[in-house]
C-alpha cells in the first residue's frame, strides 16, 4: 500500500471521527486537528509544510510526522522480537533455570562470574505463575533487561553492514546483503583519524562494527546476556558519550531514536511475557532427530533493507502448565475487550 493511501487513510478517519462529534483527543493526529482548527481561520489546510501563519502542520506534513513514527516503531520493534526468539532457540542456556548446586562459572574482564540469574530463574522468582510480568517488574527483571540488551547489540534492526564498502556498491547493485545503515551529514569540516571529511559529507555509522568490538565486548559473536550483569549503569541515551552508551542501536547525536524508550519498554514486556509464557522448541531433523535452529549470526536468514528482519523460520511455542495457559488465555480475553471498546475487530484464530 503506498504509504500516503495509508497515513492519509489514518488522518481522515481521525478527521471523520472528529467531525462526527467523537472526541479523538486520545491522539496526537486529533488533538492537532482540533487545535488548528479553532487557530486557523481561513481553514486552508491542504498540502505539505507549514500553515501561511506558521506553527500548524498541513495534512500532508501532518500524516507523515505521525505516520513515520508508526514506521520508525513497529519493523524495528517486531525485528528485535523475533531476533531474540532465533537467539533464545540458539542459545537454550540463556533461558535454563540454574540449581544452586551447579557452578557453572567463566571469565569476563578478569573477574570469576556465576551463572545463576538465568532468565527463567529469575522471572519464576519474581513474578510466579499466577500472573503476567508488568512494566513494574522491570527494576527486579535485570537478566531480562541484559536479553533485551544483548538483542539490540547483537543484532541492531537498522545496521550497517560489516563490509561498508561491499554493501554500500551492494547497495547500488540491490543485492540481498544490503544494510544501509541511517545517514547522517557532517556541518561542519572535521579531521578523523587523519582523514578529512568535509563539511556536507553523507556519514554512516558502523553500528556492528561498533557492537563487535572485541575491544569493548569479550567474545563479541556469542550472545551472551551476563556481560550486561556487570555493568547496569550503561544506558541507551543519545546525550552519553561513547563509553558510557550501551549499544548504539538507537543512534547517536541529535537524530537519536526519539522512541528509544517505547522500545526498550515494548522489547522487555514482549521478551519477558514470552520467556514466563512457552517453552520454545525448533523443528527435529527427521533422520538424525537434532534440532534444526536457525544461525542468528546468518545474514542470509536476515532481509536486507534499512531495517533488518529474520526470514521466517519455524519454532513451536508450548506453554510451560495449565497455570500458565489460564493466565494467559484471561489476559487475551481481556485484551479483547479492550480492543471492543477501541473499535477493533476481535481477533478470531
Ligand atoms: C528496537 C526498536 C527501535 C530501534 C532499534 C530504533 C532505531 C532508530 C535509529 C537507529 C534511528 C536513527 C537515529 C540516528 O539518526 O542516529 C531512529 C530514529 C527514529 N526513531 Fe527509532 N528505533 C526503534 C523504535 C522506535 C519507536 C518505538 C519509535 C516511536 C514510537 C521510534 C521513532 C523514531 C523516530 C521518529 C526517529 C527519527 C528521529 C529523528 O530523525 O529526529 N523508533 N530510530
Amino acid at each position: 500500500m503506498p504509504e500516503m493511501e495509508l497515513y492519509g487513510g489514518f488522518l481522515t478517519k481521525i478527521r471523520a471521527d472528529h467531525e462526527s462529534g467523537v472526541n479523538r483527543a486520545d491522539c496526537f493526529v486529533g488533538r492537532h486537528l482540533k487545535a488548528r482548527e479553532s487557530s486557523v481561520a481561513t481553514g486552508v489546510t491542504s498540502g505539505r509544510g507549514l500553515t501561511a501563519c506558521g506553527g500548524w502542520l498541513r495534512d500532508t506534513l501532518l500524516a507523515y510526522s505521525a505516520g513515520s513514527v508508526l514506521e520508525a516503531g513497529s519493523d524495528t520493534t517486531s525485528s528485535s522480537i523475533i531476533s531474540c526468539v532465533m537467539f533464545m532457540l540458539r542459545y537454550p542456556l540463556v533461558l535454563e533455570k540454574v540449581r544452586q548446586s551447579i557452578s557453572a562459572s567463566y571469565e569476563y574482564k578478569g573477574l570469576t562470574c556465576t551463572f545463576r540469574n538465568k532468565a527463567r530463574e529469575e522471572i519464576d522468582r519474581v513474578v510466579g505463575k499466577d500472573r503476567l510480568p508488568t512494566f513494574e517488574d522491570e527494576k527486579n527483571l535485570h537478566y531480562i533487561v541484559a536479553i533485551v540488551k544483548e538483542v539490540l547489540r547483537c543484532r541492531p534492526p537498522l545496521p550497517l553492514g560489516k563490509t561498508p564498502h561491499y554493501l554500500l556498491l551492494s547497495y547500488q547493485l540491490k543485492t540481498p546483503s544490503s544494510y544501509l545503515g541511517v545517514p547522517h551529514r557532517s556541518t561542519e569540516d572535521t579531521i578523523y583519524n587523519g582523514y578529512l571529511i568535509p563539511k556536507g559529507s553523507l556519514v554512516f555509522g558502523n553500528v556492528w562494527a561498533l557492537h563487535l568490538d572485541p575491544s569493548r565486548f569479550e567474545s563479541p559473536m556469542e550472545f551472551n546476556p551476563d556481560r550486561w550483569m556487570l555493568d547496569c549503569t550503561l544506558q541507551s541515551d543519545g546525550s552519553k558519550s561513547g563509553k558510557k552508551r550501551d549499544h548504539f542501536s538507537f543512534g547517536w547525536g541529535r537524530r537519536f531514536c526519539i522512541g528509544s524508550h517505547i522500545a526498550e519498554g515494548s522489547l522487555f514486556i514482549a521478551i519477558a511475557r514470552i520467556i514466563w509464557g512457552f517453552n520454545l522448541y525448533g523443528p527435529k531433523d527427521s533422520s538424525t532427530g537434532a534440532t534444526q535452529v536457525p544461525d542468528p549470526w546468518d545474514e542470509d536468514n536476515f532481509s536486507s533493507g534499512v531495517a533488518m528482519s529474520a526470514l521466517p523460520f519455524n519454532v513451536a511455542f508450548e506453554v510451560r502448565s495449565f497455570k500458565h495457559e489460564e493466565v494467559i488465555e484471561n489476559a487475551f480475553r481481556d485484551a479483547q475487550e479492550h480492543w471492543d471498546i477501541s473499535g477493533l475487530a476481535r481477533d478470531k484464530r
